[in-house]
């Protein structure tokens, strides 16, 4: 299957700064792809180069076998505008007009209008809009040109859980009409509900890449907090992808850890399997953050 978009040894440096450290990606037609990680991994940075406002430091990128430098390659390519770049004084429809002509084949006005429910706001100056409205213009126009793929940086970032659902909806009907689909999110929700494919990326790497319900259950870590004379004897046991001192001075005067495990009852079992003392024992969720770092330290021991 030929690829729309693929990067080959991808790297990208600002100053001192590697935003991207050997990347190789490619993106089939097809699946929505998520790219999920925290701030600073390198996804609006993987994007940029993707729609060509950005060039590697090395490596190689191209987007339907070409450079995405030459914009007769983009007339294939759908992206997101940052919501402050809409003209304040033009009209929605306007706007939808004005990026519509750099198209040849686009999508009517009314039609995108209505795939977006924002038919009632056509006449409106776009700096009157909502955040949300804002928030779905930017979307709609990704689409205008009947995109082969299309790129959603953050798309509903700000956004109220109904309006988070509605643009969904409408992503998902683009999708299912023939456009690949790549989004980028922090919420492990957003990626749940759009994408069949997860990359997660965390400083400047790709550190897993695979089908969601593999992804989900590798950052379905659990946290174990507790107090013990013998932190470094629990932190060796089996299972503990991760651990860190904590401050909270429990009932025992015994220091405190946190330790991140996938199977926090099988932790458990080891523990009290293995007789060393311990005391105010807590379990939670780890949140997709701690989810994220105890990722890329299992990349790192891999890397060693
Ligand atoms: N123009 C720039 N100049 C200097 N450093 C930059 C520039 N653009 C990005 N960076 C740095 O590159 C790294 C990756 O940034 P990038 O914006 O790609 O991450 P991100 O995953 O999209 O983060 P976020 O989720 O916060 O948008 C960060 O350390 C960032 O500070």
């Amino acid at each position: 299957m030929t690829a729309l978009a693929r990067l080959d040894h991808v790297s990208r440096r600002f100053g001192s700064v590697t935003a991207l450290d050997d990347v190789s990606l490619e993106i089939h037609p097809g699946a929505i792809l998520g790219l999920l990680g925290p701030n600073g991994a390198g996804k609006s940075t993987l994007l940029s180069l993707l729609t060509g406002q950005r060039t590697p430091s090395s490596g190689t990128v191209s987007i339907f076998d070409g450079s995405p430098r030459d914009y007769r390659n983009r007339q294939g390519l759908g992206s997101t505008p940052q919501e402050t770049a809409l003209p304040p004084t033009l009209r929605v429809g306007e706007v939808i007009d004005f990026v519509g002509a750099h198209f040849e084949n686009r999508v009517p006005r009314d039609e995108l209008a209505d795939e977006f429910g924002l038919r009632d706001l056509l006449r409106r100056q776009t700096g009157a809009l909502s955040g949300g409205q804002k928030r779905r213009l930017s979307v709609a126009l990704a689409f205008v040109g009947r995109p082969r793929l299309v790129l959603l940086d953050e798309p509903t970032t700000g956004l109220d859980v109904d309006a988070r659902r509605t643009l969904w909806d409408a992503v998902r009907r683009q999708h299912d009409a023939g456009s690949t689909v790549v989004v980028t999110s922090h919420y492990l929700e957003e990626i749940e509900a759009l994408a069949e494919r997860v990359v997660v990326m965390g400083g400047g790497r790709v550190i897993a890449d695979d089908a969601l319900g593999a992804v989900l259950q590798r950052v379905g870590i659990r946290q174990v907090s507790l107090s013990s004379p013998d932190i470094d004897r629990i932190a060796a046991l089996p299972g503990v992808a991760r651990f860190e001192a904590t401050d909270d001075a429990g009932s025992s005067d015994s220091p405190s850890a946190t330790f991140y495990a996938q199977d926090s009852d099988a932790l458990i079992r080891e523990l009290v399997r293995s007789d060393i003392r311990f005391a105010d024992l807590t379990v939670r969720g780890a949140s997709l953050e701690e989810a994220f770092l105890a990722l890329t330290d299992d990349a790192k021991e891999l890397r060693r």
